[in-house]
């Protein structure tokens, strides 16, 4: 934050143009090749004039009007070209930006995606990014293009005489300093209507994957409300962001008026005093008017690097922000299915209100845990923090007795799979949703497993088989369904460990029954947790944990604690009839 706008705008420059060197340079050159045109042909039709009054109708001028012909094709050709390579970087340098923000977003805890709705991620990445195209194509190329533009006309006028030159250049400094200077505030202004903006993305995200419930409850007119509130705010901001360009742009247009006027005088003064020739005033006049192009262009480009200043801020900020996790040095556990240890093991989401307290247990490896507990007890915190969504604030978690902050991420994911009862779904095919997009998995690969955990039939009711169309959000497959292909996805990974966490809440007896074989299959030869509601849930597994307010109040091997008419479990057994009474 602390670093000067120009060395943020160069570092970002250089990061992301240096691949493309090669277009830069082309696209460089193309514009000065433009550049040089531009400034011949005032010189051509200037030499025309003066041989026009010196020769009268000749010959000559038929060939400096063809030279001025072919001058102006070639700036056109040249103009042409560069915009198209302008494209091509532009797009190139914005995509690449766009995957390291997602990246880095992707790196970051799960405590800074609950504080940014995923509206409001989209459009720091995507929107944020879209602003800045100009940036990295024409605006820098185009700002360097007139400056040089502006100095080559400044050196002919000096050529034709020193004051002129003289003159001329402290006009251009007075009036890019009055510019600069007047367009200052409207970075602040760029920066509110960025927000402005994604605040209401972010609205609009978080609306549109509710929109099931907002509909049925009868939220409607709350989420119109916000979406004015949000929308008014976004669009008066852009304006005023906007309007602060509108007052530097008419006393530019004063100033340029001046301009005309000072070129003008200051030629015919040289012609006056017989130092210049009707051609040259003419082409002093020319180019003290063409002065006020680039001049008009560069305050433009002043307001558009105002708003990519603002987006620069805000991509800086996000690529600033670090997870507060930090990934392991890369020990791995011991190959095959994991032994999970919580030793001492507090968290809270936030400081003041501790969710889990001082958690305990071992489940040794190959062995399958059923915790169970009461609504909000902590259980699903407990696979959070064994996922590494979130770190413990003390204790440790050991798997095979390595402590999982060791492992790197990626590994520890990869060797954990984990099931709940929000299953994510893309709009693809039923064999991208259970791949991940992975092409290596074979379709035999995939009947394989479903024909293991006993989803055959299933798939053989599907209409096209592996590539049946699943729409957004998994749209086409019952609740349900959507778990079986979450079992069939976890079964894909060979994990070593399983988590269940109240997976199969939203089963039909019918299809539960199903997976249970596929349960029997999916657990064998790999440690298991399942976090259940309903006790018939837990029928298989070996040992129990009960969790009641953030501590363990119970554990044991199931047997002993059904058995023991004293413990809480036989007690929930006796008294939930399948489902658990908080
Ligand atoms: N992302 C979160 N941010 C803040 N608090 C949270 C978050 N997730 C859960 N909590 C709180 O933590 C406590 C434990 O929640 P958790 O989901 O772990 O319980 P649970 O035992 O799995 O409940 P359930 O059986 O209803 O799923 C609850 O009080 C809940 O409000």
């Amino acid at each position: 934050m602390s670093k000067q706008p120009f060395t943020r705008y160069f570092a970002l420059l250089a990061r992301y143009l240096r691949p493309q060197l090669g277009s830069v340079i082309l696209m460089s050159v193309l514009l000065l090749v433009s550049i040089g045109l531009q400034l011949a042909n005032p010189k051509v039709l200037g030499i025309f004039i003066d041989t026009t009054r010196e020769q009268g109708l000749s010959q000559s001028l038929l060939w400096l009007a063809l030279l001025y012909l072919l001058v102006s094709f070639l700036n056109q050709g040249a103009s042409v070209a560069s915009a198209y390579l302008c494209e091509q970087v532009a797009w190139k340098a914005t995509n690449d930006l766009r995957a390291d923000l997602l990246t880095h977003v992707l790196s970051l805890d799960r405590a800074f995606h609950k504080s940014h709705t995923h509206g409001e991620l989209i459009e720091r990445i995507d929107g944020d990014v879209n602003d800045l195209s100009n940036f990295f194509s024409e605006l820098i190329v185009h700002m360097l293009f007139h400056l040089v533009l502006l100095v080559g006309m400044l050196v002919v006028l000096s050529w034709i005489d020193w004051r002129l030159g003289v003159c001329m250049g402290l006009y251009c400094l007075i009036v890019v300093g009055v510019l600069t200077w007047m367009r200052r505030p409207s970075v602040e202004r760029w920066v509110v209507a960025r927000e402005a903006s994604s605040s209401f993305f972010g609205f609009l995200g978080e609306y549109l994957s509710a929109t099931e419930d907002v509909r049925a409850n009868g939220g409607m007119g709350y989420i119109w409300r916000h979406f004015f509130q949000r929308f008014s705010r976004w669009y008066t901001t852009t304006c005023h962001a906007g309007w602060s360009g509108a007052t530097p742009w008419i006393i530019s247009q004063a100033l340029f008026a001046l301009g005309r006027v000072l070129g003008l005088v200051l030629g015919a003064y040289l012609w006056s005093i017989g130092l210049a020739s009707a051609g040259t005033v003419y082409l002093i006049f020319v180019y003290s008017s063409l002065l006020m192009q680039p001049l008009d262009k560069i305050q433009w480009q002043l307001q558009d690097l105002n708003q990519s200043t603002s987006c620069i801020r805000r991509i800086e900020a996000l690529l600033g922000t670090r997870s507060s996790m930090k990934d392991g040095k890369g020990t791995q556990p011991a190959a095959g299915p994991l032994a999970v240890t919580f030793e001492d093991v507090s968290f809270g989401y936030d400081d003041a209100e501790p969710v889990l307290q001082h958690i305990s247990f071992h489940l040794p490896a190959g062995r399958l845990l059923g915790i169970v507990g009461q609504s909000g007890g902590g259980k699903t915190t407990m696979t959070r923090l064994l996922f590494r969504m979130y770190d413990p604030h003390s204790g440790v978690i050991r798997l095979n007795g390595v402590a999982h902050t060791e492992m790197k991420l990626q590994d520890l994911r990869r060797r954990i799979g984990l099931i709940t009862q929000d299953v994510d779904l893309f709009r693809a095919t039923v064999r991208d949703n259970l791949t991940f997009f992975d092409r290596e998995v074979s379709d035999e690969r995939v009947l394989q497993v479903l024909e293991e955990i006993g989803l055959l039939p299933w798939y053989q009711a599907l209409p096209q088989g592996l590539d049946t169309m699943l729409g957004a959000g998994g749209e086409g497959l019952s609740a349900g369904e959507a778990q079986l292909l979450a079992f069939a996805r976890v079964f894909l990974t060979n994990p070593d460990l399983v988590v269940l966490d109240e997976a199969s809440s939203r089963l039909d007896p019918l299809t539960e029954k199903l997976l249970e074989r596929g349960m029997e299959r999916l657990f064998t030869g790999r440690s298991g947790i399942i976090i259940a509601h309903r006790l018939e849930t837990l029928q298989h597994v070996d040992d129990i944990l009960v969790l009641e307010h953030g501590t363990v109040v119970e554990a044991g091997r199931r047997e002993d604690l059904a058995n023991d008419p004293n413990s809480r479990f036989s007690h929930l057994l006796r008294t939930a009839d399948g489902a658990i009474v908080a």
